[in-house]
């Protein structure tokens, strides 16, 4: 008989973070699971972090946007809940990139998927210098770590941009806009330096996948893995994938 010790709490649910390299992705990650803004290194392939979020158990992949990387996106996109579009606000091109090389790897997504658009990098821009307050928001860090006023660069893609971003995504997703999330609350400006709405993001997502779960396990899917059980597919690292 099968030891119940050797069964493995499989995640309920999959996130998946795309975009362009430097977007911050790792960086938004990183912020969220050790509260922290430290150096990266570019992604090679894909890694996991596993989050307890109540019952649940959600699995985030932190995805490569280099373009050497690119065949692997749709493997990370399938059967996921819901897929986190990353772009830097201070770069246009990261935004086209999103619908020109990313949305076609979420056709592995489930057919309910959620998506969540991202322009991150927001302490850079002078609007946000200017809406921020100055002693530093609540949760984020000291206004020490803002940039100087000279620093900081022009906003290349406004919120607008982002919402229309989204509407065309429901688009090429077939999905009726009026029975979607609305685009203002699925369009989120960020900065994983400061710690800008990057709680907001992440906490918003895994509300929202939680319906997912539930249908996932009225559909009978076991929650468990059996370790003993013969496996057919090649195991991986865990916490990475290249
Ligand atoms: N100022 C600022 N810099 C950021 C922010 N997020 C990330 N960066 C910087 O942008 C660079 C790229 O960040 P990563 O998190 O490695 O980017 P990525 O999207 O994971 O890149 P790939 O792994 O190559 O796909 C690093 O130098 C980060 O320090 C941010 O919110 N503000
Ligand atoms: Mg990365």
């Amino acid at each position: 008989m099968a030891d119940p010790t050797k069964k493995l709490k499989k995640p309920d649910v999959k996130i998946v973070m795309l975009g362009d390299m430097n977007v911050g992705k790792t960086s938004l990650l990183h912020r969220y699971t050790e509260r922290k803004f430290k150096d990266t290194v570019s992604t090679v392939g894909g890694a996991f972090f596993l989050k307890q979020w109540g019952p649940y158990n959600i699995s985030i992949w932190d995805t490569a946007g280099r373009e050497q990387f690119h065949g692997l996106g749709s493997m990370y996109c399938r059967g996921a809940a819901a897929v986190i579009l990353t772009y830097d606000m201070t770069s246009w091109q990261s935004y086209v990139e999103l619908e020109d090389r990313f949305l076609s790897l979420t056709d592995t997504a489930n057919a309910d998927c959620i998506f969540a658009i991202v322009g991150n990098k927001a302490d850079l821009t002078d609007s946000h210098a200017q809406a921020s307050n100055p002693e530093g928001e609540e949760g984020t860090e000291p206004a020490r770590l803002s940039l100087s006023s000279s620093s900081l660069q022009r906003k290349q893609v406004n919120r607008e941009d982002a919402m229309a971003l989204y509407g065309r995504v429901l688009l090429y997703k077939g999905l009726d806009q009026k029975a979607c999330l609305p685009a203002e609350s699925m369009c989120f400006e960020t900065s994983a330096k400061t710690a800008y709405n990057v709680d907001v993001l992440f906490e918003t997502v895994f509300d929202l996948v939680v319906p997912s779960i539930l249908k996932k396990r009225s559909e009978g899917e076991s929650s468990t893995v059996d370790l003993e059980a013969p496996s057919t597919g090649k195991r991986t690292k865990a916490g990475c994938c290249a």
